[in-house]
């Protein structure tokens, strides 16, 4: 390791170290913490830019005031909430523990607390607490006030992006899939509706409920290559190398063919997903949309990606779309060293990687007081209300300060329509860390 905390040539990133160190130091690989198991915090690496300071939690469901729905998804809901202590503005995802038994999701809200609880980078989403309830558990995140980035997307002339735009954009997300591959998850959701915009513009990968963990045996450490120009690359493709999983999951026009194909996929599936997305900024359309599920999976596993001629687009936008599109995972862009050789594509070549969060994003949310929430969906009431009767925004957690949300029916856990209480002889929340996790520089 050099001075600065940079790898040296040669030298490889430990793969799945488990030491003693909750703070997460600049620059550096840290071998971030700790010891596994019922109710410990399960942090591995990290490799971040600020330190973080893991602590018990600090606050419960009583400690905001819910102000909207900001969006829903598969066993939960994200509120805009406001702390009442601080007044700081947040999101709030609320998921069931009822549906995720029920539907078998417990893993993954897990794995979703795992990434957001290590990840630290300026492209995912910054979580501040996690914490459950009887019934609920709570991730206390970073409110994206620019919205989705889809919904942007969608209020753009053409619905689409210039080639400029979308490549600020790919970078963006490619430098975000660096990180999580290096960190040893495959990310396995990458569409529009999953980045949101910060208030600044830029980019930050949500919900991490589909991404996959390579085992702590089977990813292996980062390696540093050198290329024939003599330039050093970090290998991050090593990171999720001997890991393949079989579960079917993604969004349908954006799924890879080898998840098709049901025969085991790696950390090349985001690189597809990220074809796909440029294919989609450029033109407005995903290039295998069927009419039916089966029509777009046969042109997935078949035909080659078509370029319309409109917009025009350069021989490198087509390249990069054709070479990351790649049907066979063995040869697609990014399947040799990972990250590093999807950034050095020609078409990434203007692209100063360095100062990406420097550089003004082509579409910067309006200014707002942050709770018009632009860019998000229209959410019926009745939707929240429902959870708020169940009692999932409503009780403090016990131990903790904190009363009802105004305006809400009052109910506690156990009153609401579905809040009976989880008759249970396992706690399969054990792993669910309550943790508040401070940032350097924020007291
Ligand atoms: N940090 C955030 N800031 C602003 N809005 C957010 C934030 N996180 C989530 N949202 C909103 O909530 C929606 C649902 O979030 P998310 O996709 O994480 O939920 P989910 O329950 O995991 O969904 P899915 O079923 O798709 O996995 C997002 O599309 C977005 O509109």
């Amino acid at each position: 390791m050099t001075k600065n905390g940079l790898l040296s040539p040669g030298e490889s990133i430990p793969p799945m170290p488990d030491a003693n160190a909750v703070s997460k130091t600049k620059d550096r690989v840290t071998n971030a913490h700790t010891s596994e198991g019922p109710g410990k915090i399960a942090f591995r690496r990290t490799y971040s830019s600020h330190s973080i300071k893991v602590k018990s939690v600090e606050v419960g469901p009583g400690s905001f005031h819910k102000i909207k729905m900001l969006g829903r998804g598969d066993v939960g809901k994200v509120y805009l909430v406001r702390e009442k202590k601080s007044g700081k503005l947040f999101a709030m995802k609320v998921l069931s523990k009822k549906e995720m038994i029920e539907r078998k999701k417990i893993k993954r809200a897990l794995t979703e607390q795992e990434i957001l609880a290590t990840a630290n980078h300026p492209f995912i989403v910054t979580l501040y607490h996690s914490f459950q309830s009887e019934n609920y558990l709570y991730f206390c995140m970073e409110y994206c006030m620019g919205g989705e980035f889809f919904r942007a997307l969608q209020s753009r002339p053409g619905k689409c992006l210039s080639e400029d735009a979308a490549r600020f954009y790919a970078a963006e997300v490619t430098a975000a899939l660096e990180y999580l591959h290096l960190m040893g998850f495959i990310y396995r959701d990458l569409k529009p509706e999953n980045i949101l915009l910060h208030q600044s513009g830029h980019i930050m990968l949500s919900d991490f409920d589909l991404a996959k963990q390579s085992s702590e045996r089977g990813g292996r450490p980062a390696t540093i290559h050198t290329e024939e120009n003599g330039t050093p690359l970090i290998d991050t493709r090593a990171c999720t190398a001997d890991f393949r999983t079989n579960s079917f999951v993604g969004t349908e026009e954006y799924i890879a063919p080898e998840v098709i194909q049901t025969s085991g996929h790696t950390s090349a599936v985001d690189w597809w997903t990220l074809g796909i997305l440029i294919y989609e900024m450029i033109y407005a359309t995903t290039p295998f949309k069927g009419v039916e599920r089966n029509d777009t999976f046969h042109n997935i596993l078949n035909l080659p990606v078509h370029f319309r001629d409109t917009p025009k687009v350069s021989h490198a936008g087509k390249d990069i779309i054709t070479r990351l599109l790649d049907k066979r995972e063995f040869t697609r862009l990014g399947s040799k060293s990972g990250a590093s050789e999807v950034k050095q594509h020609k078409w990434f070549a203007k692209i100063n990687w360095g100062l990406l969060r420097n550089t003004q994003p082509p579409i910067v949310p309006t200014a707002s007081n942050g709770v018009d929430a632009v860019n998000f969906r229209q959410m019926h009431e009745s939707m929240s209300l429902q959870l708020e009767r169940q009692g999932a925004l409503v009780t403090p957690t016990k131990g903790v300060a904190g009363s009802s949300l105004p305006g809400t029916p009052g109910l506690g856990e156990n009153d609401g329509l579905d809040s009976s209480p989880l008759s249970r002889t396992v706690d399969e929340f054990s792993a669910f860390s309550s943790i508040t996790l401070q940032y350097d520089g924020e007291s």
